[in-house]
């Protein structure tokens, strides 16, 4: 793996309260590798993931982003792509609209902008639906039209918060497939909440198990493995006590 210090997504002493919540995460996320979030509802993954996005403001501690420190910076600035499980797309902008902020808020597009955005939807199996609106697409063709934006903004770092969670599952597996395909592509880090453990196995070298606000375990995939089997084990254990 290409980490190395002050490279990848780093957490120091993060804290925050959100109502009656309190969050203090500590963690390195590496650079160019695919880090699974996974951690009982309601344990912070989501917030983990605005805190890296700047959709909220920690009280105390720093998020750096390959050696950068993302304080005060606009989740517009932050080098970021984002895919959530729905709610990616504006619904009155059609596909190729939708894409095309995807390099320019201001849908400033020169022609080389206008040829990016129809290959990158080519390349998620959406050519042809560029006039098309989001209302008329299935969920899965949405999320394609969501994965052809972040394609076409070249962050180095993509965030997704269970992206397929909504999806059958072929169209889960293809949309996996895509994910791997475009990571191998571009090397960038990603970020990704799942509530599926086939799905981490399958995507994730890496993995965070958050629990009531805190980073539980932060390892590589296989170690990852161990220590959550272990974890069932023990709670079986204790719970037949
Ligand atoms: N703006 C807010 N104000 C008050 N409480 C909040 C706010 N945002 C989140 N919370 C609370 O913080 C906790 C963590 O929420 P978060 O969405 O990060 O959990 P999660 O692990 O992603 O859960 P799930 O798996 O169910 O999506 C929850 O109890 C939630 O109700």
């Amino acid at each position: 793996m290409l980490t190395k210090d002050g490279d990848g997504i780093v957490m120091k002493d993060v804290r925050l309260r959100l109502g009656s919540k309190d969050f203090d995460f500590h963690c390195t996320l590496p650079k160019a590798a695919i880090t699974a979030v996974a951690g009982p509802s309601g344990s912070g993954k989501s917030t983990l993931l605005n805190l890296i996005a700047g959709f909220e403001t920690p009280d105390s501690g720093t998020v750096l982003i390959d050696g950068v420190d993302m304080a005060g910076l606009h989740p517009s600035e932050r080098p970021i792509s984002l895919i959530f499980q729905d709610n990616n797309l504006f619904a009155h902008l059609d596909i190729f609209t939708n894409v095309g902020l995807g390099i320019s808020p201001s849908l400033k597009l020169s022609q080389t902008d206008r040829q990016r955005v129809c290959t990158a939807l080519q390349r998620v199996g959406l050519g042809g639906f560029e006039k098309r609106m989001p209302g008329t697409l299935s969920g899965g063709e949405r999320q394609r039209a969501a994965f052809a934006r972040a394609l076409v903004r070249q962050r180095p770092v993509l965030l997704l918060d269970e992206p397929f969670a909504a999806l059958d599952p072929d169209l889960r597996a293809s949309m996996a497939d895509l994910l791997l395909e475009l990571h191998r592509e571009s090397g960038n880090t990603i970020v990704m909440v799942t509530h599926d453990a086939d799905e981490l196995r399958r995507l994730a070298n890496h993995a965070v198990y958050v629990d009531q606000g805190r980073i539980a375990i932060a390892a590589p995939l296989n170690e990852f493995i161990r220590v959550r089997e272990l974890a069932d084990v023990d709670g079986k254990c204790s719970r037949q006590d």
